[in-house]
């Protein structure tokens, strides 16, 4: 067979693992050849495909970003499934797996409706899809935002400041979630949960008269109760959502005119995207890649690779895409106990 590759959505790391996986078993396990689609569905549209042999991916397993590049550029709005199929049967493309998060994923959920043989497999840095225990690249920014917050607290402590740290995460607080739990946050703001200004400024008062330097945690998409929309930028992504961010800085000037106490904020945005990859992602990601194949050659169209306990599973693309996998209240509440 000949099967292209894609990459679409924000990067994350782990996505060249996930190639490396797939050209390496389908090379030597079934055969196949493989071309690569540069930028994302940008590349589909655009006639943009590139020869992916073996020797191509060779000690990827540990490289950030991704080979074949990656847009937020929609298929739908240029040229649809039917150009898709147009490029794919120009290059005689058998099959197409998608790299991706739930957009992308939603995209390959509506070729597969269309016709289009295609597998999907899951990333993010967020966690927040629903039909896989872990989506590989969240490890590695968990890593790296506790790994800063730590370096926060002995600055904070140094000057008896108050920390707030600004994380990714548009509709979920995974990342924020585990980070502040590693570093021992006083307080975690996640969208899932909104509290008032008064319960941070609590939290905040409570720390520092233990004698501590308090450290507040905040997803870029959290909003105080009672409040809808989030904070962000007049400017869009490739899609035309509202670039987010900004919410650590107001949430800083807050505490600090509330309570008196200096303030800082520091924001990690595409820190937590960039770099290696831990271990962890390298194996989750380089094991989805082979499954990938695998689901290729058995012609499971229309499924997705997915992480269930310890096993890899074939998921059905409409179920992995239905809805989003949100912090539980129980598990923010765990955390909660330990605030302030
Ligand atoms: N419902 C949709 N209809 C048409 N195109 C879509 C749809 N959802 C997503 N896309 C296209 O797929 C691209 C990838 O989706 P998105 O930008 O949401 O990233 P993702 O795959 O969810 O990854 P991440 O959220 O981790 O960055 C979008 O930028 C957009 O071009
Ligand atoms: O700057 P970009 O690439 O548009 O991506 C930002 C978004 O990407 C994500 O990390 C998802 O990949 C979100 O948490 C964040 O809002
Ligand atoms: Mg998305």
């Amino acid at each position: 067979m000949k099967i292209a590759v894609l990459t679409a959505g924000g990067d994350c790391p782990g996505l060249n693992a996930v190639i490396r996986g797939v050209v390496l078993k389908g090379d030597r396990i079934y055969e196949h050849e493989f071309v690569g689609v540069r930028d994302g569905f940008r590349g589909l549209v655009d006639n943009d495909i590139v020869p992916l042999p073996r020797q191509r991916v060779r000690g990827l397993s540990k490289v950030g970003g991704t080979i074949l590049g990656t847009s937020r550029v929609s298929p739908m709005t240029n040229g649809g499934t039917d150009r898709v199929k147009e490029v794919m049967d120009q290059h005689h493309i058998d099959a197409l797996i998608a790299v991706g998060g739930e957009g992308t994923l939603t995209v390959a959920r509506m070729f597969h409706d269309a016709g289009i043989h295609v597998v999907g497999v899951p990333k993010t840095i967020d966690n927040d899809l629903s039909a896989t225990d872990r989506t590989f690249g969240f490890d590695t920014a968990v890593s790296v935002a506790t790994e800063s917050i730590d370096r926060l607290r002995t600055t904070g402590e140094a000057h008896s400041r108050c920390m707030v740290v600004e994380v990714m995460g548009r509709n979920v607080g995974w990342i924020a979630l585990h980070a502040g739990i590693a570093s021992g946050a006083h307080a975690i703001l996640i969208p899932e949960v909104p509290v008032t200004r008064q319960q941070l400024f609590d939290w905040v008062r409570h720390a520092m008269d233990r004698g501590r330097a308090p450290v507040v945690v905040v997803a870029e998409g959290f909003t105080f109760a009672g409040e809808e929309e989030k904070v962000g930028s007049d400017r869009t992504d490739g899609f035309g959502r509202q670039l987010l961010g900004g919410i650590g800085d107001q949430v800083t000037r807050m505490i600090e005119e509330a309570t008196g106490i200096e303030t800082r904020n520091t924001t990690l945005g595409h820190l937590q995207r960039g770099g290696v990859p831990s271990s962890y992602d390298r194996v989750l990601a380089t094991r989805f890649g082979t499954a990938a194949v695998d689901a290729v050659s058995n012609r499971l169209w229309g499924t997705m690779v997915a992480l269930h306990g310890i096993n890899i599973v074939n998921v059905n693309l409409r179920d992995a895409t239905s809805e989003l996998k949100t912090v539980p209240r129980e598990q923010w509440d765990e955390a909660a106990i330990l605030f302030g």
